[in-house]
C-alpha cells in the first residue's frame, strides 16, 4: 500500500512529513515541529504505515499521549486509517503504560503509593525484571506524541524505557519545545505545580545528549491548521519569539500577549460581558485558571461542554439505563437490541447506534459464542480508566467548549476564544517564559478565527483535595466546586443507609428522564446523614443523590483556613447547581461497596449519576 495514496487518509502528506511516516521500522526519529503542521496526524500515519507496508504487528506498537481525550481521539483516527487493527495497539497515556507494566509484573503492586512511589517502582522494574526485558524484547516500535513536556519522573521513565528497547526498535518522538508547559498548573497564573522544584533536563535535552540511542531529528514545516494571516503570523513568527531564550526578559509574558492580540481577529471582549449563547458547538473559549472556567460555567445556563482537568471521560448514561436491572451473567445481542429499542432510542442516544454500541460491548467483554459477559464488562468499566471507546470525549451535553489552555493542549477548534490571563508576578525569567508558551498554547488551537479577551483578575484558591473555592460579595458567600471525582458514588445514588428502594427507584427514573437536559438541582444537609447534603430537584421534586463526605470535609477545610471553624457553619442549603444530564457510573463485581447498595443496583451494578460541575454560592453562617 502507498500511504500517500491510501484513500482513508484524509491529507495529502507534504514531503517532510512522507520522510516521518515512511522511516525504516527501526528509525529512531525525533520530529521537531510548531503547532498545527501535523504531528499528530503524522504519529498516526506513522503507525498506520509500519502496520500496514512493514508488517509491524499492531500489538507490538506502543503510542505514548499525555491526555486520556487525546488518547481517544488517536485512537479513532488510527481506526480510520487501519481499521480494528488499531484495536490491538497500545495506545495509553504514560501514566496508563506505567500502570499497565507495573500491575502486570508486580504481584504487590497497589494504586495505594505516591505517584512518586509507583513510577520509581516501574522504572526499578524496568532496569531489572526479567519478565519486563522479556515484554519489552517484543515491542517493535513507539510512538511518543507531545514530547516537550516530558520532564522530571516522567522523562526519567521514558529514557530508562528507550534504553531497554532492543536495539531494532524503531521509536518515532514528537515535539514542540514552544509548546513546553509542564511546570505550571491550571490553578493560577504562575503557580508551580505543588511547589515543585525545577524540573530537571527534559526528555528531549536528554535523547539528543545520549549520541548511543542513535536519535536523528527530523522538521515539518507546513502549517495546515490555519490557513489565516493573522494567525499563522502567530503560528510561525511568535514561535520564534517563544523559542528565544534571548528574548526571555522582564515583561516577555505580557509582549506575547500583545503580540497575540495584534494578530487576533477581534479582541478587548470581555468575558463578563460574553454570553455563553453567543457561540456554538465549532467554539472553543479557553481560560487560563480552572477557577475562571468554573465560574464562565455556572453562569452559562445553556447546554455547554467542559473541558478542565478532573472532570474527565464519563460513562453514557445509555449504560445504565439499559443495565440497573440486569442481573444476568451474560448478554445475547437480540436481549440488548430490545434493551435499546424500549430504553434508548430516542433518549440519551449517543451519537452511535444500537448496532455500534453492541460492538463496542463485545470488544471490551464478548464471549466466543458472540455474547456479552456482564462480570468482565463490569470489571472493565467500573476501572478508575474504562476504555476509551465506551467513554465520552467531552463533560457535558452539546454546544461550545469552555475548559482551560491545559486542557486543551493538541486539540484544534474552528473559532477560539481566549481569555488573556491580565498580568502576573514572575519570581524568574524562567517562569515568565513558561507562562508566555502557556499563552501561545491557547492562540494555536484556532482553525479559522481567534478573539481575543481580557480574563478576569479574581483570585480562587485551590483546597489540599484539588477543589477550587472563591470568596465573593466581600466575604459574605463563598463559590465552591461541586462535583468533582469521588462528590458523588454509587451508595450516595442508591445507598440503602442514604434511601429506601421506592426512593432511590425515583430518583434513578428522574436521571433517566433528565439524562440529556440541564437540570439545576438544590442541596439540602440532612442531620441524619452526618449534615451530607441531599441534591434535590427543586423544593418539591425527588431526591437524587447524597453528596459524599468529600464536600463537607472540604467545606469544615475552608472554615478552618479561615480560622472560622468554631464560629461559623457550612450552609444547611444549597441553591444554582447544575447538572448537565446524567452518566452512569460501574462498579465491578468485587466492589466492596455493593454491599451497601438496595437492589436490583447491588447485583447489576450499573447507576445513573447526574453530570454535575458547578460553582455555586455557599453562605457560610455564624454559629449562635
Ligand atoms: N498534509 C496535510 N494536508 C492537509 N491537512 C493536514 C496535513 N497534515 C495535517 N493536516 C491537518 O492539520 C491539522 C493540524 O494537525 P495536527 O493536530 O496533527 O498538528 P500538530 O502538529 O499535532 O499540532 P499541535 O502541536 O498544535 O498539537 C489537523 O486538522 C490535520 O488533520
Amino acid at each position: 500500500m502507498n500511504i500517500a495514496k491510501h484513500p482513508s487518509f484524509e491529507a495529502d502528506w507534504d514531503a517532510d512529513q512522507l520522510r516521518v511516516i515512511e522511516a525504516e521500522a527501526d528509525a529512531r526519529l525525533v520530529v521537531e515541529a510548531g503547532p498545527g503542521t501535523g504531528k499528530t496526524a503524522v504519529a498516526c500515519a506513522r503507525l498506520a504505515y509500519l502496520i500496514s507496508d512493514e508488517d509491524v504487528e499492531p500489538s507490538n506498537t506502543w503510542m505514548i499521549s499525555f491526555t486520556r481525550t487525546a488518547v481517544a481521539e488517536i485512537r479513532a483516527r488510527l481506526h480510520s486509517y487501519v481499521g480494528d487493527a488499531s484495536f490491538a495497539i497500545r495506545i495509553a497515556t504514560i501514566d496508563s503504560h506505567a500502570w499497565s507494566i507495573h500491575s502486570g509484573h508486580d504481584a504487590n503492586a497497589r494504586l495505594t503509593g505516591s505517584y512518586e512511589e509507583n513510577i520509581a517502582r516501574v522504572i526499578d522494574l524496568l532496569k531489572s525484571d526479567k519478565d519486563v526485558a522479556d515484554e519489552l524484547s517484543q515491542i517493535e516500535h513507539v510512538v511518543i506524541d507531545e514530547a516537550q513536556d516530558l520532564v522530571g519522573q516522567r522523562a526519567d521513565l521514558i529514557e530508562e524505557l528507550v534504553k531497554r528497547l532492543p536495539s531494532d526498535c524503531g521509536v518515532t518522538v514528537f515535539a514542540d519545545e514552544a509548546q513546553a508547559i509542564y511546570g505550571f498548573s491550571d490553578d493560577s497564573v504562575g503557580h508551580r505545580k505543588g511547589g515543585a522544584a525545577k524540573p530537571g533536563k527534559a526528555l528531549l535535552e536528554r535523547l539528543r545528549a545520549e549520541s548511543s540511542l542513535g536519535f536523528e531529528t527530523l522538521i515539518l514545516k507546513e502549517i495546515y491548521r490555519t490557513s489565516s494571516p493573522g494567525l499563522r503570523k502567530i503560528f510561525s513568527d511568535l514561535r520564534k519569539d517563544v523559542l528565544d531564550k534571548n528574548r526571555h526578559c522582564d515583561g516577555f509574558h505580557a509582549e506575547t500577549a500583545e503580540k497575540i492580540r495584534k494578530f487576533a481577529d477581534k479582541k478587548g471582549l470581555k468575558w463578563t460581558q460574553m454570553k455563553v449563547a453567543d457561540f456554538t458547538r465549532d467554539d472553543l473559549l479557553l481560560f487560563r485558571t480552572r477557577g475562571e472556567v468554573l465560574m464562565a460555567a455556572q453562569f452559562c445556563d445553556l447546554p455547554h461542554r467542559l473541558r478542565l482537568s478532573g472532570y474527565g471521560a464519563t460513562l453514557p448514561a445509555w449504560l445504565a439505563i439499559c443495565f440497573w436491572d440486569f442481573v444476568e451473567s451474560y448478554l445475547g445481542e437480540g436481549h440488548f437490541l430490545d434493551l435499546w429499542a424500549t430504553r434508548i432510542e430516542n433518549k440519551a442516544a449517543p451519537h452511535y447506534g444500537p448496532a455500534e454500541a453492541w460492538q463496542h460491548l463485545l470488544r471490551v467483554a464478548g464471549r466466543r459464542d458472540g455474547s456479552v459477559d456482564m462480570q468482565k464488562l463490569r470489571r472493565r468499566l467500573g476501572q478508575a480508566r474504562p476504555p476509551v471507546e465506551l467513554t465520552l470525549p467531552e463533560f457535558g451535553l452539546q454546544g461550545p467548549i469552555v475548559g482551560t489552555i491545559h486542557a486543551s493542549k493538541g486539540r484544534e477548534a474552528s473559532n477560539v476564544v481566549l481569555l488573556l490571563p491580565n498580568g502576573a508576578d514572575f519570581e524568574t525569567a524562567e517562569d515568565e517564559a513558561e507562562e508566555a508558551r502557556v499563552l501561545f498554547v491557547g492562540a494555536t488551537r484556532a482553525r479559522t478565527s481567534l478573539i481575543v479577551g481580557e480574563g478576569n483578575a479574581f483570585r480562587a484558591s485551590t483546597l489540599a483535595s484539588g477543589r477550587v473555592h472563591r470568596s465573593v460579595r466581600n466575604g459574605k458567600s463563598t463559590m465552591v466546586e461541586v462535583g468533582r471525582d469521588g462528590d458523588i458514588t454509587a451508595p450516595g445514588l442508591v445507598g440503602r443507609s442514604e434511601f429506601r428502594a421506592a426512593d432511590a427507584k425515583a430518583g434513578q427514573s428522574f436521571l433517566a428522564k433528565a439524562a440529556d437536559v440541564i437540570t439545576t438541582y438544590k442541596l439540602e444537609a440532612d442531620p441524619d446523614l452526618d449534615w451530607r447534603y441531599r441534591i434535590r430537584v427543586g423544593d418539591e421534586g425527588p431526591c437524587v443523590g447524597v453528596m459524599s463526605r468529600n464536600l463537607t470535609f472540604d467545606l469544615w477545610k475552608i472554615l478552618e483556613n479561615r480560622k472560622q471553624r468554631r464560629s461559623h457553619k457550612p450552609p444547611s442549603y444549597v441553591n444554582h447547581v447544575r447538572g448537565q444530564g446524567s452518566a452512569t457510573i460501574v462498579l465491578g463485581p468485587d466492589d466492596s461497596d455493593l454491599e451497601t447498595l438496595n437492589e436490583p443496583w447491588a447485583t447489576s451494578g450499573f447507576v445513573l449519576a447526574p453530570r454535575i460541575a458547578a460553582f455555586p454560592p455557599f453562605f457560610f453562617f455564624r454559629r449562635k
